[in-house]
């Protein structure tokens, strides 16, 4: 199932557990907007290649629409309205006051130069700039982008409108990007962990855990939970997964990465096949790279007792419900990796305000907001009798719901 019928399947079963009226439930899933354009750029050798560039703006009832933009050779309409519709209940979910958007373009970032991507992020926003706004769609880093992508985009779209830095988040701190925001959606995933632990008694503190993907995301997650006590026994990126089951030491692993650009010969793990990962002994599983990597093929022989789904739609509808079956606890996407998008409010408060915060305001104030969404869901859950994507579902679609109803329909 692909991730945009996968998502759908999940709204339209939280729309019927809300009993949601069908035509409501027709205009909250049909997407406000979806933008596809082309993007030709000349290579370092001169000659012209073009890529496909997408933004779909999923729902604005809530406020400006808000979601990251993706640089992945596998790339497409549909998994940009899936990712879309994914951050309009994520941002409902933390009570952030914005919609939902996604966007990105099909290609290999590591196949191009830093001139090249430059010039194809560029031509992007020169495609994208009146439909995106500070007040109406604002881009962010998600995998294959990064600071400096936002960077780009920010130069590109201030030639048109004059300065304006709220236009993305995840930039740079030099050019008005919040403390915290880079490590923030790795940093919420461990918030949302610590709470999870804490409803069954127990603490990230001697728990094992195995994390696919050390990029972002990953290597913050890596490196938070190593520095709280846990202990990280597999990691995996593109080039390969190693693991060590006393523990592998994530300070050097990531000095490892940044000097060799790989996990590969590591001398503080040994090597493991990649795909054992997801099924390796742990108590702690937490996907933080591609989506789709829990499915029918994989999910029976899962032995994590816990699943913190990092990654967008990391779990099929067919894992789902093979690992609900086991028992596995599942905090899904659209709360566990929400803290990104909620530091990314915080970076456009700042910059409306014109006022920085220190970096410990925007650690607790994050921590709040991802205990008070932990709450929120559970107590959806009671009321619903569900588990616990659905009960983050159903938070996530009723409070759009009841946005677009106050708004009303008269033309
Ligand atoms: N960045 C953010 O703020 C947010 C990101 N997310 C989600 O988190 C996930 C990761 O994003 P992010 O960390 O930003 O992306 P990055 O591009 O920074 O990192 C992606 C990581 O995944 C690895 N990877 C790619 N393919 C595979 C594979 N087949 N097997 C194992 N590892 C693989 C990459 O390996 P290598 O390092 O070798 O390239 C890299 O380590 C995505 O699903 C994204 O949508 C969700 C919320 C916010
Ligand atoms: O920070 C943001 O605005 C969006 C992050 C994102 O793309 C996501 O949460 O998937």
């Amino acid at each position: 199932m692909n991730a945009l019928a996968a998502t759908n399947r999940n709204f339209r079963n939280a729309a019927s557990i809300l009993g949601l009226d069908s035509k409501l439930l027709s205009s909250l899933l049909i997407p406000f907007r979806e933008i596809k354009v082309e993007c030709t750029i000349p290579k370092d050798d001169g000659s012209l290649v073009s890529y496909i560039g997408f933004r779909v703006q999923h729902d604005n009832a809530r406020g400006p629409m808000k979601g990251g933009i993706r640089y992945h050779p596998e790339v497409d309409l549909d998994e940009v309205n899936a990712l879309a519709q994914l951050m309009t209940w994520k941002t409902a979910v933390v009570d952030i006051p914005y919609g939902g958007a996604k966007g990105g373009i099909g290609c290999d970032p590591k196949d191009l130069s830093k001139s090249e991507l430059e010039r194809l992020t560029r031509v992007f926003t020169q495609k994208i700039h009146d439909l995106i706004g500070i007040h109406a769609d604002v881009p962010a880093p998600d995998m294959g982008t990064n600071a400096q992508t936002m960077a780009w985009i920010l130069d590109e779209y201030s030639k048109f409108h004059g300065h304006s830095p709220a236009v993305v988040t995840g930039k740079p701190i030099d050019l008005g990007g919040s403390l915290g925001r880079e490590a923030a959606t790795g940093r919420g995933v461990v918030f949302a962990t610590e709470a999870l632990l804490a409803e069954h008694g127990k603490n990230v503190k001697n728990m094992t855990f195995a994390i696919q993907g050390f990029g972002n995301v990953g290597s913050w997650a890596a490196r938070l939970i190593h520095e709280g006590g846990g202990k990280v026994i597999a990691v995996s990126d593109i080039s390969g997964a190693v693991k060590n089951l006393n523990g592998i030491d994530i300070v050097e692993l990531l000095k490892h990465k940044e000097s060799t650009g790989s996990l590969q010969n590591f001398a503080g793990a040994e090597a493991m096949d990649p795909s054992e990962l997801l099924v390796h002994e742990c108590d702690v599983l937490i996907p933080c790279a591609l989506g789709g990597v829990l499915n029918r093929e994989n999910a029976a022989d899962v032995k994590a007792k816990f699943i913190v789904e990092a990654a967008n739609h990391p779990t099929d509808p067919e894992a789902d419900e093979i690992l609900s079956k086991k028992g596995v606890v599942i905090l899904p996407d659209i709360y566990a990796n929400a803290g990104g998008v909620t530091v990314s409010y915080f970076e456009w408060v700042q910059n409306i305000q014109g006022f920085m915060w220190d970096e410990d305001k925007v650690n607790n104030e994050l921590r709040k907001y991802m205990t008070r969404a932990l709450q929120n869901i559970k107590g959806m859950c009671q009321t619903h009798n569900c588990n616990l994507r659905m009960g983050a579902f159903t938070l996530g679609v009723n409070r759009v719901a009841r946005a677009t109803l106050l708004r009303g329909w008269e033309g």
